[in-house]
């Protein structure tokens, strides 16, 4: 069967970007969003953003997305005909669809045009069972708890099988119990599939508990690179990185 055939083929890409940046004009004059960013992101981990509210996070993941077009800079990927898959704050279901017809939705989207609906199903059933909602297939989102909601749209981009997961604090609307589970199995799926993931956080526990790097970012610039494991003190370097006293959020 097609799947078969290429059920082992998702590549976890490696991204160059360099001297990346992006300026909004506004009426009080010139926002630069990002500012002249270079940065790796490797090849199947995790890497965290963390920084300021308006600090130029969000902008980073659009151009990366390739929902936003850089002024000047570039990124490079080892794949890079194939987009990477996002999840967002909110979980983004079309109430009208069961979960099912949601991740079919996505699977459509992606134009794969060696799936066939066998195929198709196998792959939403497999994403299913990794966040845990196979039960839960023909269900409708008003159904869900917020966070039942939050592992299907991250099974909507699992099922995708994209190398390259983009997250734009997907937990941040959950409750705090929730929130670890979810930190939890996150880390778990990733290190089972080796995808290349990029985390946008507000919260550095966060950050530090689930990536391999964290990226500090002040007014559209990377001020520091720590890598969790080589540092000591992590959340305390994060911190000093952002100007906080240790034990402040960087949050809103
Ligand atoms: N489409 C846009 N048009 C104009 N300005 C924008 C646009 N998108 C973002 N900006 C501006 O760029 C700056 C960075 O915004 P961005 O959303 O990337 O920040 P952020 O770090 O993700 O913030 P938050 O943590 O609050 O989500 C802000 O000053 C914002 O006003």
């Amino acid at each position: 069967m097609a799947e078969s055939r290429r059920g082992a083929d998702m590549v976890a890409p490696r991204i160059d970007i360099e001297n990346l940046s992006k300026t909004f004009l506004h009426s009080k004059g010139p926002v630069k969003a990002v500012d002249g960013i270079s940065l790796i992101i490797p090849s199947g981990q995790i890497t965290a953003l963390v920084g300021d509210s308006g600090c130029g996070k969000t902008t980073l993941l659009k151009l990366l997305a390739g929902l936003l077009k850089p002024d000047s800079g570039r990124i490079r990927r080892d794949n890079p005909e194939s987009p990477p898959a996002l999840v967002f704050q909110d979980s983004r279901l079309l109430p009208w669809k069961t979960v099912e017809e949601n991740l079919l939705l996505a699977l459509k989207r992606t134009q794969d045009i060696f799936l066939d609906n066998q195929d198709r199903e196998a792959r939403i059933d497999e994403a299913l069972r990794l966040v845990r909602l196979e039960a839960w297939k023909r269900s409708y989102p008003r159904q869900l708890s917020g966070g039942m909601a939050q592992r299907i749209s991250l099974a909507r981009a699992l099922c995708q099988r994209k190398g390259f997961l983009l997250m734009d604090e997907p937990f941040s609307a959950l409750d705090a119990i929730t929130r670890e589970k979810l930190q939890r199995e996150l880390k778990n799926i990733q290190r089972k599939l080796g995808n290349t993931i990029l985390f946008i956080t507000h919260d550095i526990a966060e950050a530090v508990f689930l990536a391999d790097t964290v990226c500090v970012m002040k007014q559209g610039k990377l001020t520091g690179e720590v890598r969790t494991s080589i540092s000591g003190d992590p959340s305390g370097t994060i911190h000093r990185l952002l100007g906080l006293e240790n034990g402040q959020d960087s949050g809103h």
